[in-house]
């Protein structure tokens, strides 16, 4: 038993002296990682951009201000921080709408350690608590015509609820039928560019001479909407995704030959004479990447698309009596302004005090660690939650909420 190096402040006047030499705004938390603090908040409720985060080095005596990824939570209200396993901070935040209450702010995850050596900077990455139980996102490569598309279009329409697509950013001109938003976020290089700069981008390529990526955001919304994500990407995202620690099923698309991908491109005349024969160049060098590096935890061949369909579905787990249309629960609880978070083994303890006129009530909520999934790039899955309403169950009242 034992609780973790983290405090919380709350409601302090502007100008409060933290004991760093650093002018409190009010609402900071501060929480020690080994030989850093770090000081999350000095929320400013004019202010969009609410959840700061600065770290103190007490090895150097120097503040820094870390490159922070992902999308963040907003609050004015306060919030409670404390570290699980030395390498993220669980906040919990005041008043927050129920399914926007748990985040965890990831200090040094193999994420984070990651980015660390790509930015030369200090790294925090953003990933919100979610309880859908939604299953690692699938990845899917293979070479241009080869049936991704196709397949993933099958799989969406017969499981509308249970996957959802991630929309890719591109700098390619949008073909005749494609949708902006839908099947590609089309976008100028310029704009892309800056984004990959900030760390929008789980990752990206250039591919076929266009640039193509994934942004942190596309994988978000996913997962917020409970679905499994589908990532429709080329080899070298693949290998990104795979080195950035997004834990993943990676299935690559093979050709029964090179001629019959040939045809198929050109049947699908979507593509100039020039654009399909670099993406016939292109193709060997992909299947041969495909096939031997050892990022790809299965590989189908696209002869007959009714069976390739089907080995899909079945390493999905979907073959044969698959739930149809199941869609994950994606409840939240939703702690009150009042609370403070311990640590005990390996629950979180969030401990709730009600205070209004004439009804005043105190309640446990317990989060068990062991049951987190996922994490960044993407939001932290599988919050299991139980309440125990101290007064009128006492302590063995527990209540599943999810
Ligand atoms: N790395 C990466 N590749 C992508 C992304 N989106 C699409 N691609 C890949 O870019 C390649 C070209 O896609 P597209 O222009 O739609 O043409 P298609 O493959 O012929 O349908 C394909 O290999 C896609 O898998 C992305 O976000 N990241
Ligand atoms: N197994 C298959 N047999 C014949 N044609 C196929 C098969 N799979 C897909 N196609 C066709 O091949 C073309 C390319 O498929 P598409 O899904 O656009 O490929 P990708 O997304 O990999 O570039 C499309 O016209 C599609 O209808």
């Amino acid at each position: 038993m034992g609780e973790a190096p983290a405090f919380f402040v709350d409601n302090l006047q502007n100008g409060f002296s933290t004991g760093f030499g650093l002018k409190s705004k009010g609402f900071e938390t501060f929480t020690d990682v080994g030989d850093k603090t770090f000081v999350i908040g000095g929320a400013n409720c004019d202010s969009a951009s609410s959840v700061g985060i600065q770290i103190y080095d007490k090895s150097t005596g120097k503040w820094v201000i870390p490159t922070v990824l992902g999308t963040k939570p907003k609050t004015c209200k306060g919030h409670s921080a404390i570290l699980l396993n030395e390498d993220r901070i669980m906040i919990s935040i005041r008043g927050s709408t129920p399914d926007d209450c748990i985040w965890f702010l990831e200090v040094d995850t193999e994420y984070v350690k990651e980015q660390k050596k790509d930015f030369g900077t200090e790294v925090v990455a953003w990933s919100k608590g979610v309880t859908g139980e939604a299953e690692k996102p699938v990845v899917i490569s293979g070479p241009s015509g080869v049936g991704k598309g196709t397949l993933i279009n099958m799989l969406m329409k017969e499981f509308p609820s249970m996957f959802g697509f991630s929309v890719s950013h591109t700098t390619r001109a949008p073909r005749g039928m494609e949708k902006n938003g839908v099947h590609y976020h089309f976008t100028e290089r310029n704009v892309m560019e800056n984004d990959i700069k900030h760390g929008k981008f789980l990752e990206f390529a250039s591919v076929h001479g266009n640039l193509y990526g994934t942004s942190i955001e596309a994988i978000e919304a996913v997962a917020d909407s409970g679905k499994r994500c589908i990532l429709d990407i080329d080899v070298q995202g693949a290998r990104s995704v795979r080195a950035n620690y997004l834990d993943a099923v990676f299935i690559f698309i093979c050709p029964p030959s090179m001629r019959e991908l040939e045809e198929r491109l050109r049947a699908r005349g979507t593509e100039t004479e020039e654009q399909i024969l670099k993406r016939l160049r292109n193709a060997e060098a992909e299947i041969e990447q495909g096939k031997s590096s050892g990022i790809f935890d299965y590989i189908l061949y696209n002869d007959n698309l009714e069976e390739c369909y089907e080995n899909l579905m079945e390493l999905l787990g979907l073959g044969g009596s698959a739930p149809i249309n199941q869609k994950p629960s994606s409840k939240v609880i939703d702690p009150p302004s009042n609370h403070s978070v311990s640590k005990i083994n390996n629950k979180m303890v969030i401990n709730c005090e009600t205070k209004e006129v004439g009804n005043e009530a105190k309640n446990l909520i317990i989060l068990d660690v062991l049951s987190l999934k996922g994490g960044a790039p993407g939001r932290t899955r599988g919050l299991n939650i139980h309440a125990i309403d101290l007064f009128s169950d006492g302590l063995n009242g527990i209540h599943e909420l999810s």
